[in-house]
């Protein structure tokens, strides 16, 4: 499939030229019109191993079939890594609960690493089933993995929005990037107002996201409001723009609403990563070149922190 071929509705960007020597203004140019237009795109040449995405798909789904007390041994913790449970996310604005289990990790970080001393929030150890005990190795290949290819990815961004190939990486010592292996039992073809995930728009900077063959995920079409479906394509990931990145841009990228409704009649799994930078990041639109900003600068921390306040019912009864 040539560069820049639409699929769907959405680009196709080969991010090959993001390694090392690469021409990053010809993937600049792609992720600029893909961010400016539907804020969603795919990318080939990710750069990560099929074998690690299989590894910790496989891994993820034994860790889903168990029995629910025993997945409740990891329950999410306040640093949001373990196994939240169906029922436990509400998207804003959404009449129900997401009908999604996920299991989340992040880096991590031991108890006396000086943030986690220091009382930052989100921050600390991972949280692992001893039932199955491949899911640690699976999943810690993919974060790294993952994250690597977000790195990659934002020196492309960085050059389209203008700034220097290396901006974000500054901010990005300790990214508060969270990995989420998400389980989405199938629906019934009578239930009309249930989600997966209901319409949200992503909290973060960047989320890059592997999704298996079932369908389901839908984009928001900014200029019409229909719902179009972003099917998978073998070897891409999909990639979009968070409110993060909308607000440190601010809005020159924006992001864009999607829901995943799974009528495939079978279980459904994919793996969000929400590549986010360190937790007391300024994000601020001025250092982004704006002059007359529409916001006020926050911090990466402050921003999730007040998403997940009102996303997820651990942090309400905690
Ligand atoms: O599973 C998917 O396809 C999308 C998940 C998603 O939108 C999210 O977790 O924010
Ligand atoms: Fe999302």
């Amino acid at each position: 499939m040539p560069d820049g071929l639409l699929q769907h509705g959405l680009p196709v960007i080969d991010i090959a030229d993001c390694a090392e020597g690469g021409d990053l203004h010809k993937v600049a140019a792609a992720i600029r019109a893909a961010c400016t237009g539907p804020g969603f795109f795919y990318v080939r040449n990710h750069g990560v191993p099929a074998e690690v995405i299989a590894g910790a798909v496989e891994a993820s789904r034994r860790f889903f079939h168990l029995p629910p007390e025993v997945k409740a041994e990891t329950r999410a913790n306040l640093v949001h890594r373990g196994w939240h449970r169906a029922g436990g996310a509400v998207m804003e604005g959404a009449t129900k609960p997401d009908l999604k289990e996920f299991f989340s990790i992040g880096l991590d970080l031991p108890e006396d690493h000086p943030v986690v001393l220091a009382g930052e929030k989100l921050r600390g150890p991972n949280q692992w089933p001893a039932a199955v005990p491949e899911l640690r190795p699976a999943m810690e290949a993919y974060f790294a993995a993952v994250g690597a290819c977000g790195a990659r990815l934002l020196r492309a961004v960085a050059i389209s929005l203008d700034l220097p190939a290396d901006f974000f990486a500054p901010s990005y010592t300790l990214p508060l990037q969270r990995t989420q292996a998400i389980f989405y039992p199938p629906q019934a073809p009578d239930d009309l107002d249930g989600f997966g995930v209901a319409p949200h728009t992503d909290f973060g900077c960047i989320t890059l996201l592997w999704q298996d063959d079932s369908g389901g995920l839908e984009v928001k079409e900014r200029q019409s409001g229909a719902w179009i479906p972003a099917p998978p394509l073998p070897g891409t990931l999909v990639v979009n723009v968070g409110d993060l990145l909308g607000r440190w841009s601010n809005d020159r990228f924006a992001s864009t609403p999607h829901r995943v409704v799974n009528r495939s009649g079978h279980e459904r799994m994919s793996i969000a990563t929400f590549y986010d930078p360190n937790f007391d990041a300024a994000i601020d639109p001025r250092a982004l070149g704006a002059t007359q900003p529409v916001y006020e600068p926050t911090t990466c921390g402050a921003h999730i922190l007040g998403r997940f306040a009102q996303a997820f019912a651990y942090r309400k009864t905690a």
